[in-house]
């Protein structure tokens, strides 16, 4: 947020405006002889109005300053919009560039990270806060900058006329500066407080509507929706506070900050009829006065659209400044192999530290897996070793390379990541399981379908492969979601497959189902599971028990059954919980 506030609105407009700098720099001289138009009538005017009051008889002369003024109007018409146009598409070209560096910084960002972030947070600025201020910004550039400049020109021209008469036009204004800065104080404040309500009042309900089954399953509609509406009471007290706050000052700055004509008329007529000015002068003085008003309030207007500009950037430049994940774009050293070794590894979340450092050695094509009690770093490991974060202390190697050394993308494709939450996006499931390898033709992914035990379900679905598999796959059930997922990874064909083991879908038809899917995927390959249900790794290679951020022992079922009290608790628990679901 901070170092939004170093840099104007308008730099870091122009920061991101590359290519289209030109596009809004013709905007601004369109917009600007627009302007220039716009106040040059005022003169046809007072000549009208001068030769009305002079005598003057001749048609030709009047019919002469109405096409000028008819030309002016138009000419402010045409350049308005060819500004206003130019500026629109420079502003888009703007925005897809923001969005672009966005989309482009949350591939850069530790996977975690992202993660922890509600998606719904990440969508709600990429796409609807970032598109809020495409009006601001398309109407502000070329708007505030010409609407700033006539009321300076037409002051230039008034004090030409008659200097104390401007003078004394502008009494008001000081007066209504003050209430200008009274309406600022505390502005600030009130107004990210409005900010970070509304982002509570999106994260709300994007939680209600994410957790609705829960809700609905657990009884908690009542409390979950009291959550809501709570939070969209806060939003809307806060702007009615915000409103409270400023409305007073606010309005007698908006009476005040304009109102030069009620000042100037008392003292045009005493001047007038001193002497001091003569009739066409007053008129001429009236008359632009007038012009000062309207390009005065629309910069007004702008200043609020500025300040909300200005929160959106601050939170657009937060997300850029996050830590991102260093790595080279080219490999240096080789991996040797698919070993993958913790050395000394400390991690953690903020700064409660929860592995205390790790060391571990997971051989190439071994099966491996993690237990320990809920809690004690299992998911931490694997998350580590799919690179989601980086080591805070240590080093992980692969193949002998510090995966900090790899390309984050070579690195990837040697990483199946199946967890029970397996993501499948609104696409169809051909697609969904493609992802695993944008290459694999439309048979191979129906050979990795077949594999893992999808193809007869998908076949059945109303457009077989073609069926939208919907957001997060909710047209699917939860064991034909995972079987997918896994077809997608089997697809991957990576060498190291992390598995965050199911417990979800212990229906014992689908359960049989994905575990003849996994024994597919898994042949051949580094396994590393996460092991909910001991039953299912006894036959590993090597099981870490890991216990409050410790590897506490590993060895073969045999070896921790003598050396580890942990595993021999943990394994007794099971079986009696076994002998219990077969009772
Ligand atoms: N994103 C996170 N932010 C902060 N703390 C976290 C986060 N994820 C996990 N933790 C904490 O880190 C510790 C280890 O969590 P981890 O998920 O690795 O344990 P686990 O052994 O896999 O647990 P489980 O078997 O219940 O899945 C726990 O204390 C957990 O509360």
């Amino acid at each position: 947020m901070d170092s939004s506030k170093k840099k104007s609105t308008f730099s870091w407009v122009l920061e991101f405006a590359g290519m289209y700098k030109g596009s809004y720099i013709l905007s601004i001289i369109f917009a600007s002889i627009s302007v220039l138009a716009g106040f040059v009538p005022y003169f046809y005017v007072a000549k009208i109005v001068r030769g009305l009051v002079e005598g003057e008889k001749d048609m030709n002369f009047y019919l002469l300053q109405c096409g000028i003024i008819s030309l002016c109007w138009l000419i402010n018409k045409i350049f308005h919009s060819i500004s206003t146009t130019l500026s629109h598409k420079a502003t888009f070209g703007v925005l897809a560039q923001i969005r672009r560096k966005l989309t482009k910084k949350l591939s850069l960002m530790p996977l975690g990270d992202v993660l922890e972030d509600s998606s719904g947070s990440y969508k709600n600025i990429i796409v609807e806060r970032v598109d809020s201020i495409e009006t601001t910004l398309a109407h502000i550039i070329p708007e505030m900058i010409s609407n700033a400049v006539v009321p300076i020109g037409i002051l230039v021209i008034m004090f030409t006329i008659n200097w104390k008469l401007t003078l004394l036009s502008l009494i008001s204004v000081p007066l209504g500066m003050i209430f200008y800065s009274l309406m600022m104080v505390g502005l600030e404040e009130s107004f990210n407080n409005t900010i970070v309500k509304t982002k509570a009042l999106n994260d709300t309900a994007i939680e209600y509507i994410n957790g609705i089954e829960v809700i609905k399953a657990f009884g908690k509609t009542r409390s979950s929706y009291e959550k809501f509406t709570m939070a969209a009471k806060e939003g809307a007290d806060c702007f009615i506070e915000w409103m409270r706050r400023c409305n007073l000052w606010q309005n007698m700055a908006l009476t005040l900050l304009p109102a030069q004509l009620l000042t100037l008329l008392p003292f045009v007529g005493v001047f007038y009829m001193s002497g001091k000015v003569d009739g066409t002068d007053a008129m001429l003085l009236i008359i632009l006065t007038l012009g000062l008003v309207s390009p005065f309030m629309v910069v007004a207007g702008h200043m609020d659209n500025l300040k909300k500009t200005g929160s959106i950037i601050a939170e657009v430049t937060s997300i850029l400044e996050k830590r991102e994940l260093i790595r080279p774009k080219t490999l240096k050293k080789k991996p040797v192999g698919n070993s993958i070794e913790f050395k000394d590894v400390h991690f953690g979340y903020s700064k409660k530290e929860v592995l205390h450092g790790i060391n571990l050695t997971i051989k190439e094509g071994s099966v491996n897996a993690l237990v320990g009690p809920s809690g004690s770093g299992k998911s931490t490991i694997a998350k580590l070793i799919a690179s989601f974060w980086d080591p805070d202390k240590g080093r992980i190697t692969y193949g002998g390379v510090d995966i900090k050394d790899i390309p984050l993308a070579d690195y990837n494709k040697n990483i199946a990541y199946v967890s029970q939450d397996n993501y499948l996006f609104d696409e169809t499931v051909m697609e969904n399981i493609r992802m695993g390898n944008p290459d694999a033709l439309d048979e191979d992914v129906i050979n990795a379908a077949k594999a893992c035990g999808c193809h007869d379900f998908i076949m059945k679905l109303e457009k077989g492969y073609d069926t939208i598999a919907g957001g997060a796959g909710g047209h699917l059930s939860g064991g034909e979601r995972q079987r997918i997922s896994i077809a997608r990874a089997m697809l991957k064909n990576a060498p190291i497959v992390i598995l965050d083991e199911a417990t979800a879908y212990t229906d014992p038809e689908n359960e049989a189902l994905v575990q003849r899917s996994v024994a597919k995927l898994i042949t051949g390959k580094t396994l590393i599971v996460i092991a909910h249900r001991l039953s299912t790794i006894s036959l590993a290679d090597c099981i870490f028990v890991v216990n409050k951020g410790n590897i506490e022992a590993f060895g073969s079922q045999d070896e921790l059954l003598k050396k580890s009290p942990l595993y021999k608790q943990m394994w007794e628990a099971h079986i009696t919980s076994k002998d219990l679901e077969v009772a």
